[in-house]
């Protein structure tokens, strides 16, 4: 864990913005343009939508959405919109009721595109719930193949059904267990998600209590989960296969650590991500492996989107 100090204009901003002193001092070695970033978690973050094309083609949705006073404006990934102007909270409307779509962060949509699953591949998703990432599996695959959801906690598998069912997924399997077993299910998989628990810093726009509710252990706990995990995961990933690898923190030491020792133990090559900028190469005394950069990361204040961090790791 890397503790830096901070200085009087560290100390500014954190009591400006209301932060813990540390996360200030540490977002400052690796943000591009600390002030602006800060301000932009001010505002709720852009909503956007991701078009279930499992039930309904995008035209379509966009017409009945349309028809009922919303406005969309189509964004810069597949299937996805930005929802600009709701009479209502589009949550709430009957095509989300449907299926016809997902309400889900922008960033989000960038981990199963980047997996690019094929129709009948096997894919593991070792943290599933409440099943955003899963369902968009689902949908590039076109409901075909399998996909093996694994959710540790029993509270949160009732969502994940519900959205399973909802979106009309039919290829999936849900495992209430801890995916660092996940060699005990029997199954190797073409391709993993790995979309890890984490700290969560980047979703600090919706949820402002993150702004100090996180302790620099808690960061040290998740880098030590996510690393246990991706063991789990080398143990059921087909030789030739695919990780994708995500957290919605900004912590070196849940992101490019994480890359950096999956690339040294097992010799994975990290492909690049044609969304975000690059991942860093150094963060105090951490220096990651060069390719470490091909990983991606997004920021609120450049991407227009909750914050994020994917890999593509190809196990070769
Ligand atoms: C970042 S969330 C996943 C979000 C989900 N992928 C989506 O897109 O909707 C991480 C999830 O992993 C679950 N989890 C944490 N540790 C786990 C473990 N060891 N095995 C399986 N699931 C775990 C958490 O309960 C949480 O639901």
């Amino acid at each position: 864990m890397q503790e830096f100090p901070a200085d009087a204009r560290i100390s500014e901003l954190a009591k400006k913005y209301k932060y813990n002193e540390y996360m200030v001092a540490r977002f400052a070695r690796l943000v591009p343009d600390l002030e602006k970033f800060l301000e932009s978690m001010e505002a709720p973050p852009a909503t956007y939508i991701r078009v279930n094309t499992l039930k309904i083609a995008p035209n379509a949705l966009l017409k009945r959405l349309t028809d009922k006073g919303f406005t969309l404006k189509p964004a810069d990934i597949p299937d996805c919109f930005e929802v600009t102007g709701e009479p209502y909270s589009i949550g709430a409307s009957a095509e989300h009721l449907l299926g016809y779509f997902y309400v889900q962060d922008k960033s989000s949509m960038i981990p199963p595109l980047a997996l690019a699953p094929n129709p009948g591949d096997t894919v593991i998703d070792m943290a599933a719930s409440p099943g955003g990432k899963t369902t968009h599996i689902a949908q590039l695959m076109n409901n075909e193949g399998l996909i093996v959801a694994i959710e540790k906690e029993p509270g949160r598998i009732p969502s994940l059904r519900t959205n399973i069912g909802r979106c009309g997924v039919m290829n999936t399997a849900i495992y209430n267990m801890d995916a660092l077993e996940a060699d005990k299910i029997g199954v190797k998989a073409d391709k993993i998600l790995l979309d890890a628990p984490c700290t969560g810093e980047g979703v600090i726009a919706r949820d402002r209590s993150r702004k100090t509710s996180r302790e620099e252990a808690d960061i040290q706990f998740c880098s030590t989960v996510q690393h246990e995990l991706i063991d789990a995961a080398l143990k059921v990933l087909k030789p030739g296969g695919t990780l994708v690898y995500s957290t919605c923190s900004y912590a070196p030491e849940e992101n490019e650590l994480i890359i950096d020792y999956a690339v040294k133990k097992y010799g994975l090559k990290v492909d690049p991500v044609p969304y975000g900028v690059p991942g860093i190469e150094k963060f105090g005394s951490l220096t990651f492996a060069p390719e470490v950069k091909n990983a991606r990361r997004m920021y609120p204040h450049i991407h227009n989107t909750t914050g994020f961090f994917v890999a593509r790791l190809r196990y070769v």
